[in-house]
């Protein structure tokens, strides 16, 4: 039975060191989120975001634009951002409406301020060892082994997933720690023996309860990214048991949360798993803080 790697309550450990932090030196770090149209995930990742600010005393921007908003608006916030002195961090909320180009918007952010680590520049800076912003997801997961005392040096890690946001940055974190690092993704084949070879498996896929109990070798650990929203009853029935205590959150809160593993089943052949929610989502939000945090003091010269 594995034991659970808490990333909630970690990340209240490091939000209150930089809390501490902040009051000792008088420092107020500052953070624009900016979030185009209405869909009900964001809405609450962003609100998430801003309670951390004002737990934090930081200085928190937030910009809520309507689905239609043009490009150039967009593109003049942006740069309003950039030039804003009190503002260390700017954080683009994604997915962005279809008619708006991601990938030319986050690279209008200033790299000094890019505290998602989603610039080019700074994913190329992650890329050749240079000191950069890590993306908030993969940087916290490294943390936590870390915090556990999980070794990853010689051992072999399995990334599910490669997208730049987590995949690709999770295996280069990983190769830095010097753990023997596969990628699988949607084209792989034998992708469930692969895993099985695992000592540290990351799961990232965005599919919910993709990854069973025999994807897992004996002793592995297993982390968890996945923040899957399961909102209708017959999908539940399809994924949970019957007596499950998500099938019921389906019925109270419209939708439960599931992550890409299996938990159930991969917590009997794991050593340490993190649970979702409470695993990896609170620690993207506290690496976002540090980030934040990181980019006021080095703009400061500290
Ligand atoms: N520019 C950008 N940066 C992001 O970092 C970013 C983004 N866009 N778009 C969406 C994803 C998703 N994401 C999460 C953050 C916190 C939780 C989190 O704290 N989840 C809680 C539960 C939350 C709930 O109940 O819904 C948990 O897992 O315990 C999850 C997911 C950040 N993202």
């Amino acid at each position: 039975m594995a034991e659970i790697l808490d990333g909630k309550s970690f990340s209240n450990k490091i939000l209150d060191e930089i809390k501490d932090r902040c009051e000792r030196e008088g420092l107020k770090p500052g953070l624009a989120v900016i979030l185009v149209g209405d869909d009900p995930a964001s809405a609450v990742y962003v609100k998430m975001k801003e309670k951390a600010c004002n737990k934090l005393g930081f200085l928190s921007k937030k910009f809520k634009l309507p689905a239609d908003t043009k490009e150039e608006e967009l593109i003049n916030l942006i740069s309003d951002l950039n030039n804003d002195n009190e503002i260390d961090g700017i954080l683009l909320q994604l997915p962005l409406p279809s008619h708006l180009d991601s990938k030319k918007m986050l690279e209008l952010i200033s790299p000094e301020k890019d505290v998602d680590g989603f610039h080019p520049v700074n994913a190329g800076k992650l890329f050749t060892g240079q000191k950069a912003f890590i993306p908030c997801t993969p940087r916290g997961i490294i943390e936590l082994l870390k915090e556990y005392k999980i070794k990853m040096e010689g051992k072999n890690a399995v990334v599910l997933g490669r997208s730049n946001i987590v995949g690709k940055p999770m295996a280069l974190l990983l190769l830095n720690e010097n753990a023997t690092v596969t990628i699988c993704h949607s084209r792989t084949k034998n992708i469930a023996e692969i895993a099985r070879s695992a000592d540290i498996l990351i799961a990232a896929i965005g599919k919910p309860y993709f990854v069973s109990g025999d994807f897992i070798k004996e002793g592995a650990v297993v982390v968890d990214v996945g923040v899957n929203r399961v909102d209708s009853p017959e999908e539940g029935e399809k994924l949970f048991d019957k007596n499950s205590e998500k099938l019921k959150k389906i019925e109270e809160k419209g939708y439960v949360l599931a992550g890409d593993v299996n938990f159930e089943q991969a917590k009997e052949k794991a050593s340490f798993i993190t649970p979702v929610p409470g695993g990896v989502g609170p620690l993207t939000i506290a690496m976002l803080m540090k980030n934040t945090l990181e980019s006021h003091l080095r703009r400061r010269g500290k």
